[in-house]
């Protein structure tokens, strides 16, 4: 097992808010991705009601904001739709329980492309994704969160049971904050998914940003 120490760096994935105008959010969104690290921007669109944004939206979306992205070195992830993602040409697809199941997923995005996982708080979801082959699995939520209606809450304890064991990727998502975020850090998590915790951050997004990275790049 390495030591702290001696692990990469936990990173940044953030995920857009749920409803945006992606002209009026270009801006804001490169002043967060060049405020520091951030490995991957996830696009996450959904209807009043908590469905998928329909796609044209997410299209319209994707035409602007991905290579906004890619200027930064920053992946670019589709939420829900691996069609979407596989027609913008994107880096990969998150999924979640209810959503695109895995080995369809796979089929429609290539052998190249991230598929991204939910697993909650199950051990099981994670080492069955894992073993299905997908890129990371994605535990949550640790904290309340206004962004999504959720129904399972993960410890801390469960991204340490994972790191220990496998090397796949793992990622800590819901309800995560700057003040929050080190317990995440220290138990393993090797990238954490963040939404509100940077765009409705008191100081803007950017500082946010930036905040995060001294958390994890001390
Ligand atoms: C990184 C990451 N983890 C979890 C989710 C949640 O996905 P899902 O359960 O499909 O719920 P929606 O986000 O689609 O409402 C995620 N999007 N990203
Ligand atoms: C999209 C999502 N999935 C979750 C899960 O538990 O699987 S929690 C969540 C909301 C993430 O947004 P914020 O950082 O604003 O809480
Ligand atoms: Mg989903």
């Amino acid at each position: 097992m390495s030591t702290k120490d001696e692990r990469i760096p936990t990173r940044l994935y953030l995920i857009t808010p749920p409803r945006l105008d992606p002209a009026g959010f270009a801006d804001t969104l490169k002043a967060a991705l060049d405020a520091g690290d951030v490995a991957s921007l996830q696009l996450r669109l959904k209807t009043e009601a908590g469905d998928t944004a329909p796609a044209d939206e997410l299209r319209r979306a994707a035409e602007i904001l991905m290579p906004l992205a890619h200027a930064r070195n920053v992946a670019f992830i589709v939420n829900d739709s691996p069609e979407i993602a596989r027609e913008m040409g994107a880096d990969g697809v998150h999924i979640g329980q209810d959503d695109t199941p895995y080995k369809e997923a796979r089929k429609i995005v290539g052998p190249d492309a991230v598929v991204g996982v939910t697993c909650h708080n199950s051990r099981h979801l994670a080492m069955e994704a894992g073993e299905a082959g997908a890129d990371y699995v994605a535990f949550g939520a640790f904290h309340p969160t206004d962004t999504k209606v959720t129904h399972s809450r993960a410890e801390p304890e469960i991204l340490t049971w994972w790191s220990e064991l496998f090397e796949l990727p793992c990622v800590a998502i819901g309800g995560i904050t700057v003040e929050n975020a080190p317990p995440l850090i220290e138990a393993g998590a090797d990238f954490l998914a963040v939404s509100a915790g940077v765009w409705a951050h008191e100081k803007g997004p950017a500082e946010a940003v930036r905040l995060f990275n001294l958390l994890m790049n001390p």
